[in-house]
């Protein structure tokens, strides 16, 4: 089908779900700072072979900060508003912590993906934090990083809905630390139904590919 890169005009207002919406520029910088520092300690914590004492004392000092941290939590559900330069009726809306895009999740890579002529492109590169075999990326993960593309293209081309169906092909080895270039689309509508697909490249080869069908969220 030809892709409508146009945001759709009427989309579902995440606080009409009871879910508070935090704007992207909100977000403090503070707060994304600490985001990356925490991202690069979990890949620190997963590989170090520092001594014991080393080790003792940075699980002091974690529990510490996380006990700080924890005095004020965030609401399950909370939702980050995107691209704010698109009229108040087209924004996009995305889980703030979710796993795989999530803005304030350390966990996450993060995946940001961009619309282009075609469908949805992002890139990103990871570490051995997302690893699988040695040296390459966990399959789970490459499903979960499909998911989100795929859940995106409906999102942003068509409405928000839920994955009901997902299905991977796995065509070769997805490195790490390796820039991969993530791409989907709608394939075709069907009422609540929306057929998406998308791929997963390294250096231009294709090392995995989904499909989906997602059910729009009613509303
Ligand atoms: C505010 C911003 C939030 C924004 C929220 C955005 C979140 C994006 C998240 C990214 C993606 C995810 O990870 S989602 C997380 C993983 N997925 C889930 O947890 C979903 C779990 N499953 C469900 O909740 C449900 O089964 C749904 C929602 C998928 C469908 O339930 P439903 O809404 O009651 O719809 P239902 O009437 O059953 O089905 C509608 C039509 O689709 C067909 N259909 C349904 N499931 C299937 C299926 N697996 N395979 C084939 N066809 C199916 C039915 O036959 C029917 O066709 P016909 O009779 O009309 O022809």
């Amino acid at each position: 089908m030809t892709v409508n890169t146009q945001p759709t005009a009427e989309r579902p207002d995440p606080r009409a779900y009871g879910l508070p919406v935090v704007r992207q520029s909100e977000i403090p910088a503070e707060l994304r700072s600490l985001v990356s520092r925490v991202h690069d300690l979990i890949d620190a914590v997963a590989n170090t072979e520092a001594d014991t004492e080393t080790l003792a004392e940075a699980a002091r000092t974690v529990e510490g900060l996380t006990a700080g941290l924890n005095v004020a939590r965030r609401q399950i559900g909370t939702m980050v508003k995107r691209d704010e330069d698109l009229p108040e009726e087209a924004a996009e809306f995305g889980t703030i912590t979710n796993i795989v895009a999530g803005d304030t999740n350390p966990a996450a890579p993060p995946l940001t993906l961009h619309r282009t002529p075609e469908g949805l492109r992002g890139e990103v590169t990871l570490n051995t934090v997302y690893q699988g075999p040695p040296g390459l990326v966990h399959g789970g993960w490459i499903a979960a990083m499909l998911d989100q593309a795929l859940g995106s293209a409906s999102s942003i081309e068509v409405h928000p809905g839920l994955t009901a169906r997902l299905e991977v092909n796995y065509r070769n080895p997805t490195p790490l630390f390796t820039p991969l270039e993530i791409t989907s689309r709608v394939d075709r509508v069907d009422g609540r139904k929306v057929h998406v697909s998308g791929e997963i490249r390294a250096h231009g080869k294709v090392t995995a590919e989904g499909t989906a069908l997602m059910i729009l969220i009613k509303g």
